[in-house]
């Protein structure tokens, strides 16, 4: 037997090595499900399968990346790095590029985000004299987002009755004429959002034979991860890529299926076995992440769905801690007790930062926990919110990039044609625009020609319109002549962008201009990426060849980057912080979920009908069931949202935890110490030290008693205790002595120095 089953359990081997025909597994969290599309890519290897015939599709470039890795580990790296194996997004964005002319649009596309495609309706609700208030930028935006990923185009959503009546309901029945012209002005700008990704890939596959043929072909195994929650369009464009082969294996869990407000479709599962009936299915019950408490805690919860297909999961791992529930006053001291937590953990079972994971339902959640964590030098990272990619100056200079390499991309032209400012004013842009509506030409081919299209300007203006262009159009030019990192520097410097940046000596101006320095290291990083070996794909045959890694190819990896993804190798060793969505699919050593109050989790959204409730029961199922060792729930009574304070009522999740799993009475670990900005904070610190005093005077308690420790035997890594600042573990010690010093981290108070011969530590242990 290959040495790689030894690693499997019997239920797995048969699902990985069932190479042949369609396979589903449905299984439960932490069963293996991802472990078996993994080993099931090296087993395919290993029995001699070329790895350019194997499809790999995950839900996001974080998992695509961890099973790449994961794979490299089991059959090397030269094998591994040519298996197809990405998000449906980044797979289909590759293919797009090179058969994406068969539908008009150059392989130098831009990829629209978010905000370009909001930032796009605006200007669409304005030509159309729409209010914005009625005509929500980001309402309508999901409405077309959902309608393309059920595959329906902008002309049938238009022709369509029952959706025109839909949109009367909700008062925005101009959403088809909003859908349309977003449409064409995306195809003019030569730009896709994130949906089109999934809608043009299906169009390739159902307009042209043989493109679905050559794809058919190559593909000759497809697997896909976290099924559960593909959309329609995800669905249909596996099955026609499978429909030749059907080498297929899908795995998925339907309790954990969280999108089902994107369009997700737990109906792909059950239909399965309608489009496959010869499909193999395979059960995975046994979980090896969690202890026996987390995963019986979480089948107690997930029991009380009525939608679901009934599993069993069992662990034989220990039986492990019982969860641990903090109620909190306010949602500041919500975030002083977690990271309080986080920092007695870390000392009594010596773990990593990265070892905790803190899970929220929405990101504006972060601020508080962020807040304490800084306060006791807890090292954090955010996945999702405010990431690297969406700050303001990081999205200006890629709109600089942007445009350089897709000169049509009107969303960017917007953005910098007047940043840093250069006097072209409003009125200049909508004339501009208004030309370009006319002409059917991109803004910045009218604003190359501008005194042959538009009226009205002045001398003055169309110089300095000119000079923005002709720059451009330069930078276009050397586009395929320098590296990407050359031509980036010159573009942040010659636009003037670097200069402006420098000019504000603010705290936050200087941050900006690092982060901008940043994101020029990430160009220069990936200019200078080893010149490797090129793959022929049709033949697999190797070839050295000189490549120039030039600023278009930097775009196209940056363009995918989702909110879940920009993590790098320094930010190893962190506390994670993020949303549930996010965190689907990974895992953790100990897992705090917070805000578990009614209206935040379950969400406000989701209190009108069965169906919404139980997604949300689900997501509070996928979170519980990231943890390995110990999961913590906390709640806050009063919570400032939007504005105001909001006064809460527990979940109602937290009363359907099974009562013994829970640990009692719920233990209030004392957030004191933590001296906040608010007066709040300070009371505390006063009640806190009232009560160290009274510790100490009445002699109860660990606080500090006894004789003190001689300064020679504390030493790093050492815990101890100080008669103020209680309980710390010692980080360094330096000098000799009456001049011995260390630093010590306190749970209650943080990073302290002090001179030993003073401080009085008493060993702890
Ligand atoms: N047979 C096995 N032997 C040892 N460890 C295993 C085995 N199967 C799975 N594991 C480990 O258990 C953990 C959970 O596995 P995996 O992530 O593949 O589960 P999953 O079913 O994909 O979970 P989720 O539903 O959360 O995506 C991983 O750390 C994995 O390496
Ligand atoms: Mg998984």
């Amino acid at each position: 037997m290959s040495q790689l089953l030894k690693e499997l359990n019997e239920a797995q081997q048969l699902a990985v090595t069932s190479s042949d025909g369609p396979v589903m597994v449905i299984a439960g969290a932490g069963s293996g499900k991802t472990r078996v599309l993994t080993y099931r890519v090296a087993y395919l290897l290993e029995q001699g399968v070329d790895p350019f015939n194997i499809l790999a599709l995950t839900f996001t470039n974080k998992a695509a990346r961890e099973m790449k890795e994961r794979v490299i580990g089991l059959v090397g790296s030269q094998e591994a790095r040519n298996v197809w194996m990405g998000t449906f997004h980044s797979i289909f964005a590759r293919i797009l590029r090179v058969e994406g002319h068969l539908l008009g649009f150059p392989s130098n596309f831009t990829i629209y985000d978010t905000d370009d495609s909001k930032s796009l309706i605006k200007t669409i609700l304005k030509d159309l004299s729409l209010d914005p208030k009625i005509y929500v930028p980001g309402a309508v935006l999901s409405r077309i987002s959902s309608a393309k990923s059920n595959l329906i185009s902008a002309e049938e959503y238009k022709a369509n009755s029952a959706i025109e009546e839909q949109d009367r309901i909700a008062n925005r029945p101009q959403t088809g004429e909003i859908f349309l012209h977003y449409k064409t002005r995306c195809f003019k700008a030569a730009a896709m959002d994130f949906d089109d990704l999934l809608f043009n890939m299906n169009l390739l596959l159902r307009d042209f034979p043989e493109v679905l043929f050559k794809y058919q072909q190559k593909f000759r195994y497809i697997l896909v991860d976290e099924y559960q929650d593909t959309n329609f369009a995800q669905y249909l464009i596996v099955k026609k890529l499978a429909a030749r082969n059907e080498n297929i294996c899908v795995v998925g869990d339907d309790a954990q299926s969280i999108y089902g407000f994107r369009g997700a479709n737990i109906q792909n599962i059950l239909n399965f076995r309608k489009d496959y009936p010869d499909a193999k299915t395979f059960k995975l019950e046994q979980n090896y992440r969690s202890t026996k408490m987390i995963v019986n805690a979480a089948n107690s919860i997930i029991a009380k769905n009525k939608d679901q297909i009934f599993k069993e999961v069992w662990t034989e791992n220990e039986e492990g801690k019982l969860i641990r529930i903090l109620k909190a006053n306010s949602d500041t001291e919500e975030g002083n007790m977690v990271a309080n937590a986080v920092f007695e953990t870390k000392m009594n079972q010596h773990c990593q930062n990265s070892d905790f994971a803190i899970l929220y339902r929405t990101n504006a959640q972060s601020r508080a926990i962020e807040e304490s964590l800084r306060r006791l030098n807890i090292p954090y990272r955010i996945y999702g919110g405010l990431s690297f990619y969406k700050r303001k100056e990081i999205k200006d200079l890629l709109a600089y990039f942007r445009l350089v390499v897709n000169p049509r991309d009107d969303e960017a032209f917007n953005r910098i044609i007047n940043y840093p400012a250069r006097g072209i004013g409003k009125t200049t842009l909508e004339k501009i625009e208004l030309a370009a509506g006319v002409s059917g030409k991109s803004l910045f081919e009218v604003a190359s020609a501008a005194t042959h299209y538009v009226k009205g300007l002045n001398s003055g203006t169309i110089s300095k319109i000119e000079e923005f262009t002709t720059m451009i159009a330069a930078f276009h030019q050397q586009l395929q002549v320098l590296n990407a990192y050359e031509l980036a520097i010159k573009i942040a410097r010659n636009s003037g962008l670097l200069k402006e940046l420098a000019a504000d000596d603010t705290d936050e101006g200087q941050s900006r201009v690092q982060n901008t320095e940043e994101l020029l290291n990430a160009v220069k990083d990936f200019s200078e990426k080893e010149q490797t070996l090129f793959p022929d794909e049709e033949t697999g045959e190797l070839s050295a060849a000189e490549v120039t890694r030039t600023l278009d190819k930097f775009m196209q990896e940056v363009a995918l980057l989702t909110d879940a993804d920009s993590d790098d190798k320094d930010d190893m060793n962190k506390v994670v912080l993020m949303t549930i969505h996010a965190a689907k699919g990974l895992e953790f050593p100990y897992v705090f979920i917070v805000g578990l109050e009614e209206n935040l989790f379950p969400s406000v959204m989701s209190l009108q009908s069965r169906a919404d409730i139980e997604e949300e029961r689900r997501l509070f199922y996928v979170a519980l069931t990231r943890a390995e060792k110990q999961v913590i729930l906390s709640y806050a009574e009063t919570r400032y949202r939007w504005g105001n304070m909001t006064m809460n009522e527990p979940s109602r999740f937290l009363d359907e935890i099974e009562e013994s799993f829970i640990e009692k009475p719920a233990r209030k670990i004392s957030s004191s110490g933590l001296t906040g900005k608010s007066g709040d904070g300070l009371r505390k610190e006063s009640v806190f030290i009232k009560k160290q005093l009274k510790k100490i005077s009445t002699a109860e308690g660990p606080a500090v008693q006894g004789a003190e420790t001689p300064p020679e035997l504390i030493q790093p890594g050492v815990e101890v205790e100080h008669e103020r600042f209680g309980k710390g573990k010692v980080l360094s010690v330096e000098g000799s002595g009456p001049n011995m010093k260390a630093t010590v981290f306190f749970a209650a108070v943080g990073q302290k120095q002090l001179l030993l011969k003073f401080a009085k530590l008493r060993l702890v242990n």
